[in-house]
């Protein structure tokens, strides 16, 4: 199978001052820009652009697009363009999840898998400016590779699933080194390594033409509390990245149950997550305990993927995990 990287990544200081010379190189004339409101500043002046709010189903006359923004403007601009067989530039404006650089679109649950970016530019200046809270939420995504990978490997050995070495170490490499730096620096360079990790990610997810690298029972656990705040209509803005670093401290606990290898883990990626103000308690991700415990009982079912809640936990073990972990 073919696998289609970025043909061009740039993770830089006013790296936006790049992207006349990559669409020079890529030969696109005019380009489309899916953007947000508040990010729309950001896109540049000369081309034509559509909020992503007001996105049309069919385009025509242009050559490419470019989605400039956080993470809902470059999902949207991604699947416009695979929707109308164009080649996609990622210009994220801040560093929230690994969308940036994936062909991965998640406008919806179920994701689905598009095409990768042809280029990805990172402006690591605009992104250090960006809200701190998305920056967060990036580190969330990002930390959850640690799960997933393990998922992945356990899906492996117990289920004999599809695995690829490569894109695996990968994958566990760039979150655990970030893992590492937040533990142990000042932060002073956080967003150039949050950017850089999230690429990985993405490039992770290319090599693996599946989200499996990047996306483990944490994400089941993400994806049962999107589904949950659907069905009880919460009024809880938690962001997906929040979600699945919350996630990744319940399944690092559950996998280090099961191999003592990954001591303290868990307080790894909790320690972690609360010195860059992720939420790591309850009431920080702005859930009720029995919302939290029935996300956890029913997240084997967000989708058919193997992970270390194999066959679904029952809600009295759910509360007892919770309990022990959380109270
Ligand atoms: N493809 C994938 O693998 C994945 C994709 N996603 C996608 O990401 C979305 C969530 O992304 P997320 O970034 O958390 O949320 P949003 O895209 O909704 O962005 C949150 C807010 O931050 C604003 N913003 C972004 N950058 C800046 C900046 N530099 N300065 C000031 N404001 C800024 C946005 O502006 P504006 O209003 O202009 O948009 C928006 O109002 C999901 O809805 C989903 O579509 C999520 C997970 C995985
Ligand atoms: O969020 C993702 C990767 O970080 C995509 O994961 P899903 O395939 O579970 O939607
Ligand atoms: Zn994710």
């Amino acid at each position: 199978m073919r696998i289609i990287t970025p043909r061009y990544t740039i993770i830089e200081d006013h790296a936006i001052n790049h992207l006349n010379d990559i669409l020079k190189k890529l030969s696109i004339n005019n380009p489309l820009v899916i953007t947000g409101k508040k990010t729309k500043k950001f896109a540049p002046k000369e081309f034509d652009f559509i909020y992503y709010s007001e996105l049309p189903e069919r385009i025509s006359g242009y050559d490419a697009i470019i989605g400039v923004g956080g993470g809902r403007a470059i999902d949207y601009g991604k699947y416009l363009a695979y929707k109308n067989d164009l080649p996609f530039i990622s210009i994220p404006t801040t560093a929230s999840n690994d969308g940036i650089a994936s062909p991965i679109v998640s406008i919806k649950q179920p994701s689905f898998m598009t095409v990768s970016p042809i280029a990805i530019i990172v402006d690591t200046k605009i992104i250090e400016k960006s809200p701190k809270r998305l920056l967060a939420s990036g580190f969330g995504d990002i930390v959850s590779n640690i799960t997933a990978v393990l998922d992945w490997q356990l899906a492996y050995k117990e289920k004999g699933e599809k695995y690829s070495e490569s894109s695996a170490i990968f994958s566990k490499t760039v979150a655990e080194e970030i893992l590492n730096y937040v533990l142990s620096s000042d932060l002073k360079e956080f967003h150039k390594k949050l950017a850089k990790a999230l690429v990985g990610s993405g490039i992770a997810i290319a090599i693996a033409n599946s989200s499996r690298p990047a996306s483990g029972s944490e994400h089941l656990f993400s994806h049962a509390l999107d589904y949950l705040k659907e069905k009880y209509k919460l009024d809880v803005d938690s962001l997906h990245g929040e979600q699945c670093g919350f996630g990744a401290i319940i399944m690092s606990y559950l996998h280090e149950k099961e191999n003592k290898n990954l001591t303290n883990l868990h307080i790894r990626i909790r320690e972690a997550l609360r010195k860059v103000k992720a939420p790591t308690t309850i009431e920080e991700l702005g859930f009720d305990k029995e919302v939290i415990i029935e996300a956890l009982s029913i997240a084997h079912k967000m989708r058919d993927r193997w992970t270390i809640l194999r066959e679904g936990i029952s809600k009295e073990k759910a509360r007892k995990i919770i309990e022990e972990l959380f109270y």
